[in-house]
């Protein structure tokens, strides 16, 4: 039987680094947020939805969705944001779904489901264990700021629009703490790979 592991953490807090280092150890990850933007992709019915809820002016002039457009509308409008994830969650976990059973069928022994809103969007009944990717707040705030170029009161408005790592800590059934070196978060990992006997 394969094994399915939740990767999840908060806004800049390392799980692109750390799914890469599982990468680099051969092991197989399924990205929500790749996901979430081949699903909207012009021809997927993820895509047909979008138009006939929000018409063609969603629509940039090569056809694919006009995302900063979408985000304004959404970020303005409770009950819109509630349609676009109507149409957009559903397919995601169709398509992380069929990635992970594909992955499966080749061989592979672990699997493991990065997602961003792994405990918001209460998506844990996808996997049989979660790892949390944790930084504390000073840390994140300084990473944040580095990464994306943005002041400090702009880093400090993305992570408070999000659940405190603080919290999904409680929820996790790993915390990698990756406040320190990368080679700290790589002995971490290495740690928890062999105690939950995982393989690629
Ligand atoms: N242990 C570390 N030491 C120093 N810098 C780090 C460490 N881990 C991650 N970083 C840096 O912090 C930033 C955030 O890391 P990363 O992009 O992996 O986070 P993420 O959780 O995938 O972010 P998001 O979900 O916001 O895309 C990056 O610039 C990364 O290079």
């Amino acid at each position: 039987m394969a094994k399915i592991i939740g990767l999840t953490g908060g806004i800049a807090s390392g799980k692109s680094t750390v799914s890469n280092m599982l990468k680099t150890k051969g092991f197989t990850i399924v990205d929500a947020d790749i996901a979430a933007r081949k699903v909207v992709e012009p021809g997927e019915p993820a895509y047909e939805q979008i138009i006939e809820a929000f018409g063609e002016g969603i629509l940039l002039q090569d056809l694919t969705l006009d995302r900063k457009k979408l985000g304004a509308l959404i970020f303005a409008d409770e009950a819109l944001r509630m349609k676009l994830n109507s149409i957009v969650h559903p397919a995601v976990r169709a398509w992380m779904t069929r990635e992970k059973d594909r992955a499966i069928e080749n061989g592979k022994k672990t699997v493991f489901l990065d997602i961003p809103l792994l405990f918001e969007s209460r998506l844990t009944y996808m996997v049989e264990r979660t790892i949390l990717v944790y930084v504390d707040e000073e840390t994140q705030l300084k990473r944040l700021m580095a990464r994306n170029g943005l002041s400090e009161k702009e880093a400090q408005m993305r992570i408070r629009a999000q659940m405190p790592l603080s919290e999904k800590k409680a929820l996790a059934d790993a915390v990698l703490d990756n406040n320190g070196s990368l080679e700290e978060t790589k002995q971490q990992l290495e740690k928890i790979v062999s105690e939950w006997k995982l393989v690629p």
